[in-house]
């Protein structure tokens, strides 16, 4: 066991001081970029205006013969892109892979200052985030690195999901989890071709009823591990993500699967796609007409303390808490966007 008195120590001599209190900038979407492909380098400019959060991919989807072009183009997006406020993240090869050790060396020598997180997929346990941090600290160290480069783990192996509270608690340096529904399906199993969504055979069956047709819904396949990650992130300061809805043609399965994340408690999703941001802001930016309420809720209730009714609604201690979570991040998002600003009706002078 690591000293508690130690956890907020540089694991390398001069390395920068680890975060104890994770940032949380916008957050909604966490937009994947090929950097090997000139066409969406030159989208670029126009991308990082749209999105939150913009993601330099190297692991799969990466064909092996264009891991070095992804690579060398992410530090040239790094080294010659103002992307403003959005953040800058990469994913690198997996921690077994043969590219790992030269991701991590070149991205941190070349844009190591300008990276944001470094997103590390199929973590199965603490040991990966361990090996990962301590790399890390060194290169700070060596290329003189200013402000600790957070790491985000993908939930994506069955063994990751048994460990998921200890991946969040590993270190510091742990920004937040990302649920990969691709890959745990393949590894748990699961006899399901779909990147994300539901699956018509995953269904609940009601009663026989005479000769009347039995009705099915279907089930969520992701509800237990989300909300598992989603409590995990929730008790040690991090933020859950939802991962990837592979069907592009499928905005309305998107927004659901999206929304059903949103509404258990993360604060965004990837978009493989451009036209998956905007579903992404959409779902991840809190309904103007809940954030009205929930400012009804807090301007009834200035002290949170006591019951109140509010529209038949009892409100209370715990309640107001509720909506301070809701008002908080419209208020974040109001900052950064004027639309929602007025879709809130938040003063454009305090938004
Ligand atoms: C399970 C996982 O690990 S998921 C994460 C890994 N997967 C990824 O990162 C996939 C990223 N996305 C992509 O590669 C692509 O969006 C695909 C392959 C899914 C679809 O690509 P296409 O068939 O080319 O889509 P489409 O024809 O609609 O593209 C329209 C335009 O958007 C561009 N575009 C597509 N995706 C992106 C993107 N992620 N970022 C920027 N531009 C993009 C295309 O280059 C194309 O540009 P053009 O109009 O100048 O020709
Ligand atoms: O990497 C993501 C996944 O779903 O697999
Ligand atoms: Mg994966």
């Amino acid at each position: 066991m690591r000293n508690p008195r130690d956890f907020g120590a540089p694991l390398a001599v001069g390395a920068p001081t680890p975060l104890l209190e994770i940032p949380f900038p916008p957050s909604r979407m966490i937009h994947f970029l090929d950097a090997s492909n000139e066409k969406m380098v030159a989208k670029v400019p126009d991308i990082a205006k749209k999105t939150d959060i913009l993601l330099g991919n190297l692991e799969d989807a990466v064909p092996v013969d264009r891991k070095e072009a992804a690579r060398e183009g992410l530090v040239t997006v790094g080294q010659t892109y103002d992307l403003g406020e959005t953040q800058l993240w990469t994913r690198v090869n997996s921690l077994d892979s043969p590219w790992v050790l030269d991701d991590l060396l070149r991205l941190v020598g070349a844009i190591g200052n300008r990276l944001d997180v470094i997103m590390v997929p199929k973590v199965e346990g603490a040991w990966d985030i361990h090996y990962v941090d301590r790399l890390l600290a060194q290169l700070e160290a060596r290329f003189n690195v200013e402000r600790p480069i957070l790491v985000h783990a993908i939930l994506e192996t069955a063994l990751g999901v048994a460990n998921l509270e200890e991946i969040a608690a590993a270190s510091p340096r742990m920004q937040g989890m990302s649920f990969g529904p691709a890959d745990l399906a393949a590894s748990r199993r699961m006899k399901t071709t779909r990147v994300g969504g539901g699956h018509p055979g995953y269904v609940s069956l009601s009663d026989p009823d005479g000769d009347n047709p039995r009705v099915t819904a279907q089930q969520d396949l992701w509800h237990y591990s989300i909300a598992r990650m989603v409590d995990a992130c929730a008790a040690t300061g991090i933020l859950p993500f939802y991962g990837p809805f592979g069907d592009i043609s499928d905005d309305e399965g998107c927004e659901a699967q999206f929304r059903a994340a949103f509404l258990l408690g993360c604060v965004g999703a990837w978009s493989l796609h451009p036209k998956q941001i905007a579903i992404a802001k959409k779902v991840f930016s809190p309904d103007p007409d809940e954030v009205r309420f929930a400012k009804r809720v807090i301007e009834a209730i200035p002290d949170g303390r006591g019951v109140h009714m509010l529209d038949g609604k009892m409100q209370d201690d715990a309640t107001w808490k509720q909506c301070k979570v809701m008002v908080s991040l419209a208020e974040l998002l109001a900052k950064k966007d004027p639309e929602l600003a007025e879709a809130y009706g938040f003063e454009p002078a305090t938004a």
